[in-house]
C-alpha cells in the first residue's frame, strides 16, 4: 500500500477571488509538502499567513489558480467526498440537527451500508463521550461538544486523513485538551492528522512542525529542531543563537522558554522539553 497520501511539489495556489494576484503573489507559494499515512503534522502560522488556504488545498477544494504538481492518493476521495475538515467554528462542518443525525448522515454520504450504520454511529459517539447527548439539538451543545461531534464523524468514516483548522481557537483549556486527546487517539489508530494552530503550547515532543510565514513554508521538521538555538550544519537554525521559532516571530511554549533561560544560566537542557511535564522531569534531575 502506498504510504504517501499527499505530495505537493512547488505548488502555488490562489483561491477564487484572489486569482488576479498572479502566481507571484499567490496566497500559497512554492509549497513542498509530503503527508504520509499515520503522520501527525502541526501547522503553525500567524493571522493571514495562509494556513486555512493550505487546509483547503490539502482537502482537495478547487482553486482558481494552481501551479506545480500535486499527487493525492485515491483513498482520500472514496465515494467522491473530500477530506474531512474540522473548522474553527464548530457549526461550520456539521450537517445534522443532532449529533446522532450528523454522524448517520456522514456515514450515509460515505456509502456505509444501512444495516451497520446505527452500530457505527453509536461506537463513534461513545468514543468521544457524547452518546448520552446523541439526540440533543446541536445548537444547545457547548463548543467543545460540537467539535467532538465533528471529530466523531471522522472516526465513524475512518478517514485516512483528517484536517483540523484551529479547532481549539474558541474552546477553553479543558475542552481544548479533550479535543486534542481525541484527535491524538485517532492518530494512534492510524489516521494522518494535520492540526492547524496558533498555540505552540499544543505541540508535543516529536511532532512534525510545518511553519507557514507569508504564504510560504519556512520550516518543516521536528518540533525540537524548531526551537534549537545552535546551528547543526543542517539548516534548522539559520542564525547562530536564534531559533527558527524566534526568527519567524512565534511565541515559544512555556517549557521551551524556561529551558532557554536555564541554558542561559549555565544549565543546558537536552533533550529540549516542549511540554510542562518534560520540563518537570529535567528540573527533577537538578533537584
Ligand atoms: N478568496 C480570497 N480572495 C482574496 N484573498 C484571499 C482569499 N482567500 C485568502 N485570501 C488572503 O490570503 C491570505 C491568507 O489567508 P488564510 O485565510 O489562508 O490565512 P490564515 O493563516 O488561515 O489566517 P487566520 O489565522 O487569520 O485565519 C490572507 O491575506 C487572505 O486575505
Amino acid at each position: 500500500m502506498d504510504s504517501i497520501l499527499i505530495r505537493l511539489s512547488d505548488v502555488s495556489a490562489s483561491p477564487f477571488g484572489a486569482e488576479d494576484n498572479g502566481t507571484q503573489n499567490a496566497v500559497l507559494r512554492q509549497i513542498r509538502l509530503t503527508i504520509a499515512r499515520g503522520e501527525w503534522i502541526t501547522v503553525i502560522g500567524r493571522n493571514g499567513s495562509g494556513k486555512s488556504t493550505l487546509a483547503k488545498l490539502l482537502s482537495g477544494a478547487k482553486f482558481a489558480l494552481v501551479e506545480g504538481e500535486a499527487y493525492r492518493h485515491g483513498d482520500l476521495h472514496r465515494q467522491g467526498l473530500s477530506v474531512p475538515v474540522v473548522m474553527q467554528q464548530p457549526e461550520a462542518s456539521m450537517i445534522g440537527v443532532t449529533p446522532w443525525e450528523d454522524i448517520v448522515l456522514m456515514l450515509e454520504q460515505n456509502g456505509v451500508r444501512g444495516e451497520v450504520i446505527p452500530e457505527a454511529a453509536a461506537a463513534a459517539l461513545r468514543q468521544v463521550g457524547l452518546y448520552a447527548r446523541r439526540h440533543q439539538p446541536v445548537q444547545s451543545l457547548s463548543g467543545g461538544q460540537k467539535q467532538l461531534t465533528a471529530i466523531a464523524g471522522c472516526t465513524a468514516v475512518s478517514a485516512p486523513l483528517l484536517i483540523l483548522d484551529e479547532p481549539t481557537a474558541m474552546l477553553d483549556p479543558e475542552a481544548s485538551e479533550l479535543v486534542m486527546e481525541q484527535v491524538r487517539s485517532l492518530n494512534r489508530a492510524g489516521a494522518a492528522v494535520v492540526w492547524i494552530t496558533q498555540r505552540l503550547a499544543e505541540l508535543r515532543e516529536g511532532d512534525r512542525v510545518v511553519a507557514i510565514d507569508r504564504s510560504e513554508v519556512r520550516f518543516d521538521g521536528k518540533a525540537e529542531r524548531f526551537f534549537e538555538r545552535e546551528g547543526d550544519g543542517q539548516g534548522a537554525c539559520v542564525q547562530e543563537g536564534t531559533s527558527m521559532c524566534e526568527l519567524l516571530g512565534f511565541d515559544p511554549p512555556y517549557a521551551v522558554e524556561t529551558a532557554w533561560e536555564l541554558e542561559r544560566l549555565g544549565f543546558p537542557v537536552r533533550p529540549l522539553p516542549i511540554r510542562p511535564e518534560s520540563l518537570a522531569k529535567v528540573v527533577m534531575r537538578y533537584a
